[in-house]
Protein backbone atom coordinates (compact mmCIF):
# COMPACT_ATOMS: atom_id res chain seq x y z
CA UNK A 1 0.00 0.00 0.00
CA UNK A 2 1.60 3.36 -0.81
CA UNK A 3 1.37 6.02 2.18
CA UNK A 4 2.06 9.24 1.20
CA UNK A 5 4.37 11.28 3.99
CA UNK A 6 2.26 14.23 4.19
CA UNK A 7 -0.42 14.93 6.67
CA UNK A 8 -3.46 17.43 4.80
CA UNK A 9 -5.78 19.07 6.16
CA UNK A 10 -9.01 21.07 4.73
CA UNK A 11 -12.36 21.94 5.66
CA UNK A 12 -15.29 19.47 4.72
CA UNK A 13 -17.96 20.57 4.98
CA UNK A 14 -19.52 24.23 3.72
CA UNK A 15 -17.80 26.95 5.21
CA UNK A 16 -20.32 28.88 7.51
CA UNK A 17 -23.05 27.65 5.60
CA UNK A 18 -23.81 24.96 8.18
CA UNK A 19 -24.76 24.36 12.02
CA UNK A 20 -21.83 22.14 12.29
CA UNK A 21 -18.35 22.05 10.30
CA UNK A 22 -16.32 19.33 9.88
CA UNK A 23 -12.37 19.73 9.50
CA UNK A 24 -10.65 16.71 7.86
CA UNK A 25 -7.20 15.47 8.25
CA UNK A 26 -5.36 12.61 6.82
CA UNK A 27 -1.84 11.11 6.85
CA UNK A 28 1.08 9.42 9.35
CA UNK A 29 1.00 12.56 11.29
CA UNK A 30 -2.71 13.29 11.82
CA UNK A 31 -3.58 11.68 15.11
CA UNK A 32 -0.46 13.32 16.74
CA UNK A 33 -1.27 17.14 15.43
CA UNK A 34 -4.99 16.20 17.35
CA UNK A 35 -2.84 15.51 20.61
CA UNK A 36 -1.08 18.82 20.38
CA UNK A 37 -4.78 20.98 19.79
CA UNK A 38 -7.42 19.00 21.45
CA UNK A 39 -8.39 18.22 25.01
CA UNK A 40 -10.85 15.77 25.80
CA UNK A 41 -12.97 16.98 28.54
CA UNK A 42 -13.00 12.94 29.50
CA UNK A 43 -9.37 11.87 29.23
CA UNK A 44 -8.42 8.67 28.78
CA UNK A 45 -5.71 6.54 28.48
CA UNK A 46 -6.25 5.13 25.00
CA UNK A 47 -8.24 6.94 22.77
CA UNK A 48 -10.51 4.10 20.22
CA UNK A 49 -10.84 4.70 16.98
CA UNK A 50 -13.89 5.04 15.49
CA UNK A 51 -15.62 6.96 18.59
CA UNK A 52 -16.49 10.62 18.85
CA UNK A 53 -14.88 12.56 21.89
CA UNK A 54 -15.84 15.73 23.42
CA UNK A 55 -13.34 18.46 23.96
CA UNK A 56 -12.20 21.40 23.35
CA UNK A 57 -9.91 22.67 20.28
CA UNK A 58 -7.15 25.25 20.68
CA UNK A 59 -5.16 26.86 18.40
CA UNK A 60 -1.19 26.45 18.35
CA UNK A 61 -0.55 29.68 20.85
CA UNK A 62 -2.99 27.94 23.37
CA UNK A 63 -5.94 30.10 23.56
CA UNK A 64 -9.48 27.49 23.21
CA UNK A 65 -10.81 27.94 19.89
CA UNK A 66 -13.83 25.77 20.00
CA UNK A 67 -15.47 23.45 21.91
CA UNK A 68 -15.38 20.28 19.39
CA UNK A 69 -16.44 16.34 19.33
CA UNK A 70 -12.78 15.10 17.45
CA UNK A 71 -12.66 11.07 15.83
CA UNK A 72 -9.78 9.12 14.73
CA UNK A 73 -10.06 6.69 12.27
CA UNK A 74 -6.85 4.94 11.94
CA UNK A 75 -5.38 3.44 9.12
CA UNK A 76 -6.02 1.48 7.31
CA UNK A 77 -9.99 1.35 8.43
CA UNK A 78 -10.33 4.78 7.38
CA UNK A 79 -11.74 6.50 3.70
CA UNK A 80 -8.42 7.10 2.51
CA UNK A 81 -6.51 3.44 4.22
CA UNK A 82 -4.67 6.40 5.82
CA UNK A 83 -5.22 8.13 9.23
CA UNK A 84 -7.57 10.34 9.41
CA UNK A 85 -8.81 12.50 12.39
CA UNK A 86 -12.22 14.85 12.29
CA UNK A 87 -13.04 17.82 13.98
CA UNK A 88 -16.58 18.13 13.67
CA UNK A 89 -16.93 21.88 15.51
CA UNK A 90 -19.23 25.19 14.88
CA UNK A 91 -20.05 25.95 11.44
CA UNK A 92 -18.88 29.46 11.90
CA UNK A 93 -16.44 30.58 9.20
CA UNK A 94 -13.95 32.06 11.57
CA UNK A 95 -14.05 29.63 14.02
CA UNK A 96 -13.66 26.25 10.64
CA UNK A 97 -10.35 29.07 9.65
CA UNK A 98 -8.69 28.99 12.70
CA UNK A 99 -9.36 25.35 13.44
CA UNK A 100 -7.78 24.54 9.71
CA UNK A 101 -4.84 27.26 10.55
CA UNK A 102 -4.30 25.92 14.16
CA UNK A 103 -3.29 22.54 12.12
CA UNK A 104 -1.00 24.02 9.16
CA UNK A 105 0.52 25.98 12.20
CA UNK A 106 1.45 22.44 13.86
CA UNK A 107 2.64 20.74 10.33
CA UNK A 108 -0.17 19.49 8.06
CA UNK A 109 -0.55 21.02 4.42
CA UNK A 110 -3.72 22.41 3.24
CA UNK A 111 -5.14 19.29 0.75
CA UNK A 112 -5.27 20.05 -3.10
CA UNK A 113 -8.96 19.61 -4.74
CA UNK A 114 -9.94 15.70 -4.13
CA UNK A 115 -6.79 14.77 -2.79
CA UNK A 116 -8.75 12.81 -0.22
CA UNK A 117 -10.30 10.92 -2.67
CA UNK A 118 -7.43 10.62 -4.75
CA UNK A 119 -5.37 9.01 -2.07
CA UNK A 120 -8.58 6.62 -1.43
CA UNK A 121 -7.83 5.68 -5.08
CA UNK A 122 -4.55 5.39 -4.59
CA UNK A 123 -4.47 3.26 -1.63
CA UNK A 124 -6.59 1.14 -3.35
CA UNK A 125 -10.06 1.68 -1.66
CA UNK A 126 -11.65 3.08 -4.67
CA UNK A 127 -11.30 2.80 -7.88
CA UNK A 128 -10.97 5.50 -10.28
CA UNK A 129 -14.86 4.60 -11.66
CA UNK A 130 -15.50 4.62 -8.09
CA UNK A 131 -13.55 7.65 -7.22
CA UNK A 132 -15.29 10.00 -10.07
CA UNK A 133 -18.73 8.18 -8.88
CA UNK A 134 -18.00 10.48 -5.03
CA UNK A 135 -17.81 13.96 -7.62
CA UNK A 136 -20.99 12.93 -9.73
CA UNK A 137 -23.01 12.62 -6.30
CA UNK A 138 -22.02 15.68 -5.04
CA UNK A 139 -22.84 17.16 -8.14
CA UNK A 140 -25.95 15.28 -8.25
CA UNK A 141 -28.90 17.56 -8.69
CA UNK A 142 -31.86 15.04 -9.17
CA UNK A 143 -32.92 11.59 -7.36
CA UNK A 144 -31.85 9.90 -10.38
CA UNK A 145 -28.42 11.10 -10.77
CA UNK A 146 -27.39 10.32 -7.39
CA UNK A 147 -28.99 6.65 -7.93
CA UNK A 148 -26.82 6.16 -10.99
CA UNK A 149 -23.67 7.48 -8.95
CA UNK A 150 -24.37 6.01 -5.88
CA UNK A 151 -24.76 2.20 -7.29
CA UNK A 152 -21.28 3.19 -9.26
CA UNK A 153 -19.68 4.26 -5.79
CA UNK A 154 -20.81 0.86 -4.76
CA UNK A 155 -18.93 -0.78 -8.02
CA UNK A 156 -21.32 -1.70 -10.43
CA UNK A 157 -19.02 -1.05 -12.70
CA UNK A 158 -16.20 -2.17 -11.18
CA UNK A 159 -18.01 -5.75 -10.96
CA UNK A 160 -18.95 -5.54 -14.53
CA UNK A 161 -15.18 -3.95 -15.85
CA UNK A 162 -13.79 -6.96 -13.83
CA UNK A 163 -15.96 -9.84 -15.10
CA UNK A 164 -15.11 -8.74 -18.49
CA UNK A 165 -11.57 -8.53 -17.96
CA UNK A 166 -11.66 -12.12 -16.79
CA UNK A 167 -12.83 -13.16 -19.62
CA UNK A 168 -10.51 -11.23 -21.83
CA UNK A 169 -7.74 -12.60 -19.97
CA UNK A 170 -9.23 -15.86 -20.32
CA UNK A 171 -9.31 -15.14 -24.17
CA UNK A 172 -6.04 -14.08 -24.58
CA UNK A 173 -4.59 -17.27 -22.32
CA UNK A 174 -5.73 -19.69 -24.97
CA UNK A 175 -4.46 -17.29 -27.62
CA UNK A 176 -1.04 -17.44 -25.94
CA UNK A 177 -1.22 -21.32 -25.93
CA UNK A 178 -1.22 -21.09 -29.54
CA UNK A 179 1.39 -19.23 -29.68
CA UNK A 180 3.63 -21.65 -28.11
CA UNK A 181 2.66 -24.52 -30.45
CA UNK A 182 2.84 -22.81 -33.86
CA UNK A 183 3.20 -25.31 -36.12
CA UNK A 184 -0.21 -27.15 -34.90
CA UNK A 185 -3.14 -26.04 -36.79
CA UNK A 186 -5.74 -24.11 -34.49
CA UNK A 187 -8.44 -26.67 -33.81
CA UNK A 188 -11.89 -26.30 -34.93
CA UNK A 189 -13.13 -26.18 -31.22
CA UNK A 190 -10.81 -23.97 -29.97
CA UNK A 191 -11.41 -21.85 -32.93
CA UNK A 192 -15.10 -21.93 -32.17
CA UNK A 193 -14.72 -20.93 -28.59
CA UNK A 194 -12.72 -17.93 -29.50
CA UNK A 195 -15.42 -16.73 -31.96
CA UNK A 196 -18.50 -17.28 -29.90
CA UNK A 197 -16.77 -15.90 -26.64
CA UNK A 198 -15.17 -13.01 -28.53
CA UNK A 199 -18.98 -12.70 -30.32
CA UNK A 200 -20.29 -12.56 -27.26
CA UNK A 201 -18.45 -9.83 -25.02
CA UNK A 202 -18.99 -8.10 -27.97
CA UNK A 203 -22.78 -7.88 -27.40
CA UNK A 204 -22.35 -7.24 -23.72
CA UNK A 205 -20.07 -3.78 -25.18
CA UNK A 206 -22.96 -3.34 -27.79
CA UNK A 207 -25.79 -3.39 -24.90
CA UNK A 208 -23.98 -0.75 -22.47
CA UNK A 209 -23.01 1.51 -25.37
CA UNK A 210 -26.61 1.38 -26.31
CA UNK A 211 -27.48 2.22 -22.85
CA UNK A 212 -25.51 5.38 -22.58
CA UNK A 213 -28.19 7.49 -24.15
CA UNK A 214 -30.88 6.69 -20.90
CA UNK A 215 -27.24 7.16 -18.24
CA UNK A 216 -26.99 10.84 -19.83
CA UNK A 217 -30.15 11.59 -19.68
CA UNK A 218 -30.62 10.11 -15.99
CA UNK A 219 -27.33 12.42 -14.88
CA UNK A 220 -28.59 15.73 -16.54
CA UNK A 221 -32.08 14.89 -16.99
CA UNK A 222 -33.68 15.43 -20.63
CA UNK A 223 -33.45 19.41 -21.00
CA UNK A 224 -37.03 21.38 -21.25
CA UNK A 225 -36.19 25.10 -23.05
CA UNK A 226 -38.74 27.94 -21.89
CA UNK A 227 -38.92 30.11 -24.89
CA UNK A 228 -40.75 32.84 -25.75
CA UNK A 229 -40.85 36.80 -26.25
CA UNK A 230 -40.80 39.10 -23.08
CA UNK A 231 -43.75 39.06 -20.67
CA UNK A 232 -45.29 36.34 -22.25
CA UNK A 233 -45.79 34.30 -18.73
CA UNK A 234 -42.30 32.02 -18.98
CA UNK A 235 -41.22 32.31 -15.53
CA UNK A 236 -44.65 32.07 -14.39
CA UNK A 237 -44.93 28.73 -16.46
CA UNK A 238 -41.51 27.24 -14.94
CA UNK A 239 -42.70 28.44 -11.26
CA UNK A 240 -46.25 26.62 -11.82
CA UNK A 241 -44.13 23.49 -13.33
CA UNK A 242 -42.20 23.01 -10.47
CA UNK A 243 -44.53 23.95 -8.05
CA UNK A 244 -42.89 26.90 -6.29
CA UNK A 245 -41.37 30.62 -6.83
CA UNK A 246 -38.32 30.17 -8.28
CA UNK A 247 -37.91 32.60 -10.79
CA UNK A 248 -39.30 36.36 -10.58
CA UNK A 249 -42.37 37.02 -11.72
CA UNK A 250 -43.25 40.72 -13.16
CA UNK A 251 -45.26 42.88 -15.30
CA UNK A 252 -42.49 44.78 -16.74
CA UNK A 253 -40.73 43.25 -20.09
CA UNK A 254 -37.50 41.80 -19.66
CA UNK A 255 -37.34 40.27 -16.14
CA UNK A 256 -35.39 37.50 -16.97
CA UNK A 257 -31.61 38.38 -17.20
CA UNK A 258 -29.93 34.83 -17.74
CA UNK A 259 -31.43 31.37 -18.35
CA UNK A 260 -32.30 29.77 -15.09
CA UNK A 261 -32.21 25.60 -14.40
CA UNK A 262 -34.25 24.09 -12.22
CA UNK A 263 -34.38 19.68 -12.25
CA UNK A 264 -37.51 17.76 -11.49
CA UNK A 265 -39.04 14.49 -12.40
CA UNK A 266 -42.22 14.37 -14.63
CA UNK A 267 -43.81 10.41 -15.24
CA UNK A 268 -41.21 9.54 -13.96
CA UNK A 269 -38.51 11.21 -16.65
CA UNK A 270 -35.75 13.67 -14.93
CA UNK A 271 -36.06 16.63 -16.65
CA UNK A 272 -33.98 19.79 -16.25
CA UNK A 273 -36.32 22.92 -17.02
CA UNK A 274 -34.50 26.18 -18.43
CA UNK A 275 -36.52 29.52 -18.52
CA UNK A 276 -34.71 32.17 -20.22
CA UNK A 277 -35.03 35.66 -20.97
CA UNK A 278 -37.23 36.91 -23.45
CA UNK A 279 -36.42 37.05 -27.06
CA UNK A 280 -36.66 40.27 -28.95
CA UNK A 281 -34.75 42.83 -30.46
CA UNK A 282 -32.76 45.13 -27.71
CA UNK A 283 -30.01 47.06 -27.46
CA UNK A 284 -29.51 46.59 -23.63
CA UNK A 285 -26.05 44.67 -23.63
CA UNK A 286 -27.35 42.55 -20.47
CA UNK A 287 -30.66 41.69 -22.06
CA UNK A 288 -28.77 40.55 -25.76
CA UNK A 289 -26.20 38.54 -23.92
CA UNK A 290 -29.06 36.42 -21.84
CA UNK A 291 -31.10 36.46 -25.10
CA UNK A 292 -27.83 34.90 -26.59
CA UNK A 293 -27.88 32.02 -24.02
CA UNK A 294 -30.86 31.19 -24.61
CA UNK A 295 -30.59 31.13 -28.40
CA UNK A 296 -27.40 28.65 -27.47
CA UNK A 297 -29.37 26.48 -25.39
CA UNK A 298 -31.98 26.06 -28.30
CA UNK A 299 -29.83 23.02 -30.51
CA UNK A 300 -29.21 21.44 -27.20
CA UNK A 301 -32.67 21.08 -25.66
CA UNK A 302 -34.83 17.79 -25.99
CA UNK A 303 -38.42 19.50 -25.56
CA UNK A 304 -38.93 23.70 -26.39
CA UNK A 305 -41.95 25.47 -24.95
CA UNK A 306 -42.72 28.04 -27.15
CA UNK A 307 -44.91 30.54 -24.77
CA UNK A 308 -47.00 32.85 -26.68
CA UNK A 309 -49.41 35.10 -24.53
CA UNK A 310 -52.63 33.88 -26.10
CA UNK A 311 -54.62 37.65 -24.63
CA UNK A 312 -52.90 39.89 -27.29
CA UNK A 313 -52.28 39.17 -31.39
CA UNK A 314 -48.98 37.41 -32.15
CA UNK A 315 -46.49 39.64 -33.51
CA UNK A 316 -43.45 39.98 -35.16
CA UNK A 317 -41.51 39.24 -32.04
CA UNK A 318 -43.47 36.03 -31.32
CA UNK A 319 -42.21 35.04 -34.67
CA UNK A 320 -38.76 35.87 -34.09
CA UNK A 321 -39.26 33.44 -30.89
CA UNK A 322 -41.01 31.10 -33.06
CA UNK A 323 -38.28 31.04 -35.77
CA UNK A 324 -35.78 30.22 -33.35
CA UNK A 325 -37.00 26.73 -32.72
CA UNK A 326 -38.09 25.59 -35.68
CA UNK A 327 -36.49 22.30 -36.58
CA UNK A 328 -36.45 21.11 -33.10
CA UNK A 329 -39.00 19.52 -30.90
CA UNK A 330 -41.56 22.21 -30.24
CA UNK A 331 -45.19 22.43 -27.74
CA UNK A 332 -46.56 25.34 -28.16
CA UNK A 333 -48.08 26.93 -24.92
CA UNK A 334 -50.38 29.69 -25.15
CA UNK A 335 -51.01 31.26 -21.97
CA UNK A 336 -52.81 33.60 -19.92
CA UNK A 337 -56.38 32.00 -20.93
CA UNK A 338 -58.21 33.32 -18.06
CA UNK A 339 -58.37 36.86 -19.91
CA UNK A 340 -60.52 37.06 -23.03
CA UNK A 341 -58.36 35.40 -25.91
CA UNK A 342 -57.14 36.40 -29.42
CA UNK A 343 -57.17 33.97 -31.89
CA UNK A 344 -54.07 32.30 -33.35
CA UNK A 345 -52.56 32.90 -36.80
CA UNK A 346 -52.92 29.82 -38.93
CA UNK A 347 -49.51 29.34 -39.42
CA UNK A 348 -49.32 28.97 -35.62
CA UNK A 349 -52.22 26.07 -35.71
CA UNK A 350 -49.46 23.21 -37.41
CA UNK A 351 -47.19 23.05 -33.61
CA UNK A 352 -49.03 20.69 -31.19
CA UNK A 353 -50.64 23.23 -28.66
CA UNK A 354 -51.68 23.62 -25.17
CA UNK A 355 -54.26 26.39 -23.78
CA UNK A 356 -53.00 27.07 -20.07
CA UNK A 357 -53.24 30.23 -17.94
CA UNK A 358 -50.58 30.34 -15.33
CA UNK A 359 -52.68 32.59 -13.05
CA UNK A 360 -54.93 29.83 -12.10
CA UNK A 361 -53.56 26.70 -13.31
CA UNK A 362 -56.31 25.53 -15.34
CA UNK A 363 -55.00 23.26 -18.59
CA UNK A 364 -51.22 22.15 -16.17
CA UNK A 365 -52.74 18.66 -16.11
CA UNK A 366 -52.66 18.64 -19.98
CA UNK A 367 -49.51 20.14 -20.30
CA UNK A 368 -47.55 17.89 -18.30
CA UNK A 369 -49.00 14.93 -20.09
CA UNK A 370 -48.48 16.70 -23.24
CA UNK A 371 -44.78 16.86 -22.39
CA UNK A 372 -44.68 13.24 -21.21
CA UNK A 373 -45.93 12.36 -24.69
CA UNK A 374 -43.30 14.37 -26.55
CA UNK A 375 -40.68 13.03 -24.30
CA UNK A 376 -42.00 9.30 -24.14
CA UNK A 377 -40.12 8.14 -27.20
CA UNK A 378 -36.62 9.24 -25.63
CA UNK A 379 -37.19 6.89 -22.27
CA UNK A 380 -38.00 3.22 -22.36
CA UNK A 381 -38.04 0.62 -19.43
CA UNK A 382 -36.93 1.43 -16.05
CA UNK A 383 -34.27 3.70 -15.97
CA UNK A 384 -32.64 2.61 -12.91
CA UNK A 385 -32.16 -1.02 -13.93
CA UNK A 386 -30.84 -0.93 -17.56
CA UNK A 387 -27.84 2.14 -17.03
CA UNK A 388 -24.34 0.86 -16.51
CA UNK A 389 -22.43 3.11 -18.02
CA UNK A 390 -23.12 7.24 -18.22
CA UNK A 391 -19.69 8.71 -18.18
CA UNK A 392 -18.15 10.07 -21.63
CA UNK A 393 -14.72 8.43 -20.75
CA UNK A 394 -16.18 4.91 -20.25
CA UNK A 395 -17.75 4.93 -22.83
CA UNK A 396 -14.76 6.24 -24.70
CA UNK A 397 -12.56 3.22 -23.42
CA UNK A 398 -16.23 0.68 -24.11
CA UNK A 399 -15.50 2.15 -27.54
CA UNK A 400 -11.67 1.12 -27.90
CA UNK A 401 -12.38 -2.12 -26.39
CA UNK A 402 -15.04 -2.66 -29.27
CA UNK A 403 -12.31 -1.93 -31.65
CA UNK A 404 -9.68 -3.98 -30.13
CA UNK A 405 -12.26 -6.64 -30.24
CA UNK A 406 -13.58 -6.43 -33.72
CA UNK A 407 -9.78 -6.42 -34.88
CA UNK A 408 -9.07 -9.87 -32.97
CA UNK A 409 -11.99 -11.14 -34.88
CA UNK A 410 -10.95 -10.16 -38.31
CA UNK A 411 -6.51 -11.38 -37.39
CA UNK A 412 -8.43 -14.83 -36.31
CA UNK A 413 -10.86 -15.54 -39.62
CA UNK A 414 -7.95 -14.10 -41.33
CA UNK A 415 -5.77 -16.96 -39.87
CA UNK A 416 -2.94 -14.82 -39.23
CA UNK A 417 -0.43 -15.72 -37.09
CA UNK A 418 -1.83 -16.14 -33.61
CA UNK A 419 0.46 -13.01 -32.27
CA UNK A 420 -2.00 -10.82 -33.97
CA UNK A 421 -5.01 -11.28 -32.02
CA UNK A 422 -3.20 -11.89 -29.07
CA UNK A 423 -1.93 -8.39 -29.72
CA UNK A 424 -5.20 -6.90 -30.32
CA UNK A 425 -6.68 -8.80 -27.13
CA UNK A 426 -4.06 -7.29 -25.06
CA UNK A 427 -5.17 -3.80 -26.60
CA UNK A 428 -8.62 -4.23 -25.55
CA UNK A 429 -7.90 -5.44 -22.45
CA UNK A 430 -5.77 -2.18 -21.70
CA UNK A 431 -8.69 -0.04 -22.81
CA UNK A 432 -11.52 -1.73 -20.68
CA UNK A 433 -8.77 -1.57 -17.75
CA UNK A 434 -8.90 2.31 -18.00
CA UNK A 435 -12.39 2.67 -16.82
CA UNK A 436 -10.67 1.38 -13.32
CA UNK A 437 -7.50 3.59 -13.47
CA UNK A 438 -5.41 0.91 -13.72
CA UNK A 439 -3.52 1.61 -16.65
CA UNK A 440 -4.97 5.32 -17.08
CA UNK A 441 -2.31 7.70 -17.58
CA UNK A 442 -0.78 10.25 -14.65
CA UNK A 443 -2.13 13.45 -16.33
CA UNK A 444 -5.12 12.28 -17.13
CA UNK A 445 -5.93 11.06 -13.38
CA UNK A 446 -4.85 14.19 -12.42
CA UNK A 447 -7.30 16.47 -14.78
CA UNK A 448 -9.81 14.06 -13.26
CA UNK A 449 -9.31 14.87 -9.67
CA UNK A 450 -8.75 18.29 -10.03
CA UNK A 451 -12.55 18.68 -10.93
CA UNK A 452 -13.22 17.94 -7.33
CA UNK A 453 -13.82 20.38 -5.04
CA UNK A 454 -11.29 21.12 -2.11
CA UNK A 455 -12.25 18.43 1.05
CA UNK A 456 -12.88 16.01 -1.13
N1 LIG B 1 -18.02 12.47 8.80
C1 LIG B 1 -17.89 11.94 7.61
N2 LIG B 1 -18.97 11.61 6.88
C2 LIG B 1 -18.84 11.05 5.64
C3 LIG B 1 -17.57 10.79 5.08
C4 LIG B 1 -16.42 11.14 5.86
O1 LIG B 1 -15.26 10.98 5.44
N3 LIG B 1 -16.63 11.70 7.09
N4 LIG B 1 -17.49 10.21 3.80
C5 LIG B 1 -16.40 10.34 2.97
O2 LIG B 1 -16.48 10.28 1.79
C6 LIG B 1 -18.67 9.54 3.25
C7 LIG B 1 -18.78 8.17 3.85
N5 LIG B 1 -17.79 7.30 3.31
C8 LIG B 1 -16.86 6.62 4.06
C9 LIG B 1 -16.39 5.43 3.55
C10 LIG B 1 -15.54 4.67 4.28
C11 LIG B 1 -15.12 5.07 5.54
C12 LIG B 1 -14.28 4.18 6.38
O3 LIG B 1 -13.81 4.57 7.42
N6 LIG B 1 -14.10 2.93 5.95
C13 LIG B 1 -13.39 1.89 6.68
C14 LIG B 1 -14.31 1.02 7.49
C15 LIG B 1 -14.85 1.71 8.67
C16 LIG B 1 -15.41 0.73 9.71
O4 LIG B 1 -14.75 -0.28 9.97
O5 LIG B 1 -16.51 0.98 10.22
C17 LIG B 1 -12.70 0.98 5.67
O6 LIG B 1 -13.09 0.98 4.51
O7 LIG B 1 -11.79 0.29 6.08
C18 LIG B 1 -15.57 6.30 6.04
C19 LIG B 1 -16.44 7.07 5.29
C20 LIG B 1 -19.88 10.37 3.55
N7 LIG B 1 -19.96 10.74 4.97
N1 LIG C 1 -53.63 37.07 -16.52
C1 LIG C 1 -52.53 36.31 -16.55
N2 LIG C 1 -51.33 36.87 -16.34
C2 LIG C 1 -50.25 36.08 -16.37
C3 LIG C 1 -50.34 34.70 -16.61
N3 LIG C 1 -49.07 34.17 -16.59
C4 LIG C 1 -48.25 35.21 -16.33
N4 LIG C 1 -48.94 36.36 -16.19
C5 LIG C 1 -48.41 37.68 -15.90
O1 LIG C 1 -47.61 38.10 -16.98
C6 LIG C 1 -46.52 38.92 -16.51
C7 LIG C 1 -45.19 38.38 -17.02
O2 LIG C 1 -44.95 37.13 -16.45
P1 LIG C 1 -43.49 36.48 -16.42
O3 LIG C 1 -43.66 35.10 -15.98
O4 LIG C 1 -42.56 37.35 -15.67
O5 LIG C 1 -43.15 36.55 -17.96
P2 LIG C 1 -41.78 36.17 -18.70
O6 LIG C 1 -42.15 35.59 -20.00
O7 LIG C 1 -40.91 35.37 -17.80
O8 LIG C 1 -41.15 37.61 -18.93
P3 LIG C 1 -39.61 38.01 -19.18
O9 LIG C 1 -38.79 37.35 -18.12
O10 LIG C 1 -39.64 39.46 -19.03
O11 LIG C 1 -39.25 37.58 -20.54
C8 LIG C 1 -46.64 38.92 -15.00
O12 LIG C 1 -47.28 40.10 -14.60
C9 LIG C 1 -47.48 37.70 -14.70
O13 LIG C 1 -48.21 37.83 -13.50
C10 LIG C 1 -51.64 34.13 -16.83
O14 LIG C 1 -51.83 32.93 -17.06
N5 LIG C 1 -52.71 35.00 -16.80
MG1 LIG D 1 -39.06 35.68 -17.06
Amino acid sequence: MMRSAETIVAVATAPGEGAIGIVRLSGPSAEAYLDQLFCAVRPTLKRLSHRLYLGHLRAAGGQIIDEVMAVVMRAPHSFTREDVVEVHCHGGMVIIRQIVDAFLEVGARLARPGEFTQRSFLNGRLDLSQAEAVIDIIRARSESAGRVALAQLDGRISRIVAEMSDRLADLLSHVESLVDFPEEDIEFAEFSFLEEESRSLLAQIEDFLEHFDMGRIMREGLSVLILGKPNVGKSSLLNLLLGESRAIVTDIPGTTRDTIEENFVLGGIPLRLIDTAGVRDSDDPVEVEGIARARAKVASADLILLVVDGSRPLDEQDRLALRACSDYKTLLVCNKTDLPQSSLPHDWTALPTVFLSCRSGDGLSLLRNSIVTLLGGSVQGDLAQEVVFSDRRHRDSLLRTRESLMRFQSALSEGLSPEFPALELREALDALAEILGKTTPDDILDRIFSRFCIGK
